[in-house]
């Protein structure tokens, strides 16, 4: 998948990159960072008018429900640049009304694909390239101003991520909730990502169910104590749970936003202070309420030899996402941050949009109520609220 893993650095570095599929090839390039003289360029190489290839989320937040995942927008004249970026994630945007929807094919559909996993808006644009412009193309790919990607790949790439972790390296680190911690790295196959197991406390004295806390980043709260969420009050607190019941682990998953990254989370939080919520926010980007997968941290758990786990979160998706990968949640344990006047509407969107186990935290609006571990059907049957 190494031509794909590479796309995602040309798409972010804003080149075109050329997808190729059995029958047709397309160029595409972000929306995000694109020049009026770039998109000129793009579409002399392919000879077609370029079209603007938009995700679910962003076209229901223009107002179409429509089928699939992605959809490509032809336009009878082609906006210039800043109105494509006006109609890629912009709140209030209208669709010119001489503008055709039609599902989009697979290149274009792998093209929106990379640039969520690229974390950029997720709004391409794409052009067929002609017969007749095919041995450009091809000249470019071959003295590597181009890079081309086989769509299968790029679509296998998106949909099962990038394969193997490596342990990469490790280090005693105590910390200041749980002075006998190690952390260790891993790190995805395509460089990019990377994520770490904090191990704690002796493993002969954990429990036999291992106390395991899934942690996605969050640099606003986690680092700088942000008022806007719970998450650096969950992860200390998330640490300090670990350590009383005897040690276990806590992995801090490299998944900023939701697995939108932080440029986006930014734009979510602008639009979040025009009213929006967490949700509706994220798909006026143009993603889903939760971009997040838990492989990475299923295959964590298995190179650490953790197959029963206590899992403390309030998350119901994280709960289910281990049990499909074959991880024995025994329990689940609730771990709360504090209810303040900025994230109390932050966690009322996550417990009645989202299902979070939340209602207790909130009901009382202060401390938890409990945060003794709740026993979960065997794996197979729905975990009970
Ligand atoms: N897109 C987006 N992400 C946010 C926002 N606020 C916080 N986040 C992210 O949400 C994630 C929260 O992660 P977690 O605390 O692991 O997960 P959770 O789904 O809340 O589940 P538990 O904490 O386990 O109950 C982090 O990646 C944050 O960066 C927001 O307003 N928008
Ligand atoms: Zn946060």
């Amino acid at each position: 998948m190494r031509q794909a893993e590479r796309a995602i650095f040309d798409l972010r570095r804003g080149l075109p990159i050329l997808l190729r599929d059995t029958d047709r090839s397309v160029l595409v390039q972000a929306v995000e960072g694109l020049s009026d003289d770039a998109l000129a360029a793009l579409q002399a190489l392919a000879g077609s008018t370029a079209q603007l290839v938009l995700s679910r989320h962003r076209m229901a937040a223009l107002g179409r429900t429509v089928d699939g995942d992605a959809q490509a927008l032809a336009f009878e004249s082609l906006p210039a640049c800043e109105a494509l970026r006006e109609l890629a994630w912009t709140r209030g945007a209208r669709l010119p009304a001489a503008s055709t929807a039609r599902p989009a094919e697979r290149c274009e559909d792998a093209a929106v694909r990379l640039l969520a996993r690229a974390q950029l808006v997720p709004a391409a644009i794409a052009c067929p390239v002609l017969p007749a412009r095919a041995a450009a193309a091809a000249a470019e790919v071959a003295d590597g101003t181009l890079l081309a990607v086989d769509v299968s790949e790029a679509l296998r790439l998106c949909q099962s991520g990038s394969g193997q972790l490596t342990r990469v390296s490790e280090a005693r680190v105590p910390l200041s909730e749980a002075d006998d911690s190690r952390f260790i790295l891993f790190r995805e196959a395509d460089g990019m990502h990377e994520h770490v197991a904090i191990v704690i406390g002796e493993r002969a004295r954990w429990p036999d169910a291992v106390p395991v806390r899934l942690h996605s980043s969050c640099l606003t709260g986690d680092l700088f104590g942000s008022l806007r969420c719970d998450c650096g009050e969950q992860l200390r607190r998330g640490v300090a749970a670990i350590r009383a019941q005897g040690g276990g682990v806590l992995l801090y998953l490299t998944q900023e936003g939701r697995g939108i990254g932080l440029a986006n989370k930014l734009r979510a939080y602008g639009l979040q202070d025009e009213g929006l919520d967490t949700i509706d926010a994220d798909q006026v980007i143009g993603f889903s309420k939760d971009e997040r997968t838990y492989r990475v941290a299923h295959e964590m758990l298995e190179a650490l030899g953790i197959p029963k786990v206590l899992l403390l979160t309030n998350n119901p998706g994280k709960v289910e996402a281990l049990q499909r990968a074959g991880i024995n949640v025994v329990a689940r344990q609730a771990i709360y941050g504090a209810v303040t006047a900025q994230n109390q509407r932050y966690l009322h969107t996550k417990a009645n949009r989202h299902g979070h186990w939340l209602h207790d935290l909130l009901n009382e609006q202060g401390e938890p109520a409990s945060d003794e571990p709740e026993r979960l059907p065997a794996p197979g049957r729905a975990p009970s609220p």
